[in-house]
């Protein structure tokens, strides 16, 4: 599961490392250079060594002029070298660049990052990462590691990756609920209208719903209001007979409202927790399916309104959340096949463009195979957490 953009992830990670150490080397270079006249990035270390932990060598050093490294260590004991003032840093650097190569901390400035956030970003675009939720991204790693002192070496990469956790945490957590909390916490039955366009797992996410409902202690009506297509009260029967669970259909061409209120009505008077309602595969620009919708929400006022897509889909599925939102106001989404999309791009963009969460994901095709997305565990993955 997105092993591309994983991989991407740890290129970024790689370059920012490879990038903080040839600053670190350039600076260590840089240092002697520019030092004034007797002060050296190994004369620094020299003193500090001398001065903290080992006086009387200093002194020895003192004593044996001959040794001209051992004689500015000695100078640079007496006015210590990684105190500059502050006319030193602001005019030459000097002072910074000494602290770097005595401390192995440095500064990383904007100008560090320009090549390894460009093609963070071109990563996050092939990757499917919606533009505004990419930059949304590269703008907080920006923030968290420029300007900062960092330590440079076995440490950059960690730095990076708390950046990157941070960043995508912040945009893939947009909206989270504790799905099982409003579950319980509902009047019963509960109604969840499942919407999106043909073929992207709707009914098999129906099916899985009313499984990891049952796991938890609910039963659950199904409802099929997609009567529009030939052939939808036979697909979703199937998956009923297979889980021994109630359906509801009406004939092909009825009112998909009238198909969701026979299933309260079912629940109701049969103690049933929950209602699992398909609807039909409309695309977001049919205004006479979307009306549908609607009706349904008017006559039985669903509890959430799920909008599901595929991964794989990437922008496609993106963009879609975010005109279903617009056209029937969706509470989360659940993108299916997650299991096939390596890509992550929707995964990533879909919470923060819609402002809905992602509640669920389709990692397979077996009933057991609906995930409750947690941005935790999926950064994780995007970093490598786990294999
Ligand atoms: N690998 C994988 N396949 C899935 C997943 N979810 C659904 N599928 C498969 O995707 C195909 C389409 O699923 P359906 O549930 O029929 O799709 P739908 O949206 O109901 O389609 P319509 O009823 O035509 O609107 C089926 O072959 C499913 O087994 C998933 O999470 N992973």
């Amino acid at each position: 599961m997105f092993d591309s953009l994983k991989e991407k992830l740890g290129s970024f990670r790689d370059d920012v490392e490879e990038t903080a150490e040839e600053k670190a080397a350039e600076e260590e270079e840089e240092a002697p250079t520019e030092a004034p006249e007797g002060e050296t990035a190994e004369a620094a270390t020299v003193a500090e060594r001398s001065t903290e932990h080992d006086a009387p060598a200093a002194e020895s050093a003192v004593a044996e002029p001959a040794a001209e490294d051992a004689d500015e260590a000695s100078t640079a004991a007496d006015e210590p070298a990684d105190e500059p003032t502050e006319e030193e840093e602001k005019s030459t650097g000097f002072g910074a660049k000494m602290k770097a190569a005595a401390t192995g901390k440095f500064v990383i400035e904007e100008e560090d990052l320009e090549e390894p956030l460009w093609d963070l970003k071109m990563a996050l675009l092939e990757s499917d990462v919606e533009m505004s939720v990419a930059e949304e991204i590269l703008d907080r790693v920006e923030e968290e590691l420029v300007g900062e002192r960092r330590k440079f070496t076995e440490s950059t990469g960690s730095i990076v990756e708390d950046a990157l956790r941070e960043a995508l945490l912040e945009v893939i957590s947009v909206g989270q609920f504790d799905f099982e909390e409003r579950v319980a916490d509902a009047d019963k039955p509960l109604v969840i209208i499942f919407t999106g366009v043909n073929g992207v797992g709707k009914t098999t996410s129906i099916a899985k719903m009313s499984q990891y409902l049952e796991e938890r202690g609910y039963s659950s009506v199904l409802a099929n209001g997609d009567t529009y297509r030939a052939g939808a009260n036979e697909q979703i029967g199937e998956h009923a007979e297979a889980l021994d669970r109630k359906l509801i259909t009406h004939q092909q061409g009825g009112d998909p409202a009238a198909v969701i209120y026979d299933a309260v009505e079912y629940a109701e008077a049969n103690d049933v927790d929950v209602v699992l309602g398909d609807t039909a595969g409309r695309l977001h620009t049919n205004e006479g399916l979307m009306d549908q919708l609607e009706k349904i929400g008017r006559v039985v006022d669903p509890d959430m309104t799920l909008f599901v897509d595929e991964a794989v889909a990437g922008q496609d599925a993106v963009q879609r959340a975010k005109q279903f939102d617009e056209a029937v106001t969706i509470d989360g989404s659940i993108l299916t096949k997650a299991d096939a999309d390596s890509n992550g791009g929707a995964a990533i963009s879909v919470a923060h463009v819609t402002g809905k969460p992602i509640l669920f994901l389709g990692v397979g095709q077996g009933y057991d195979h609906l995930e409750r997305f947690d941005p935790e565990v999926v950064v994780g993955r995007l970093l490598g957490d786990e294999s």
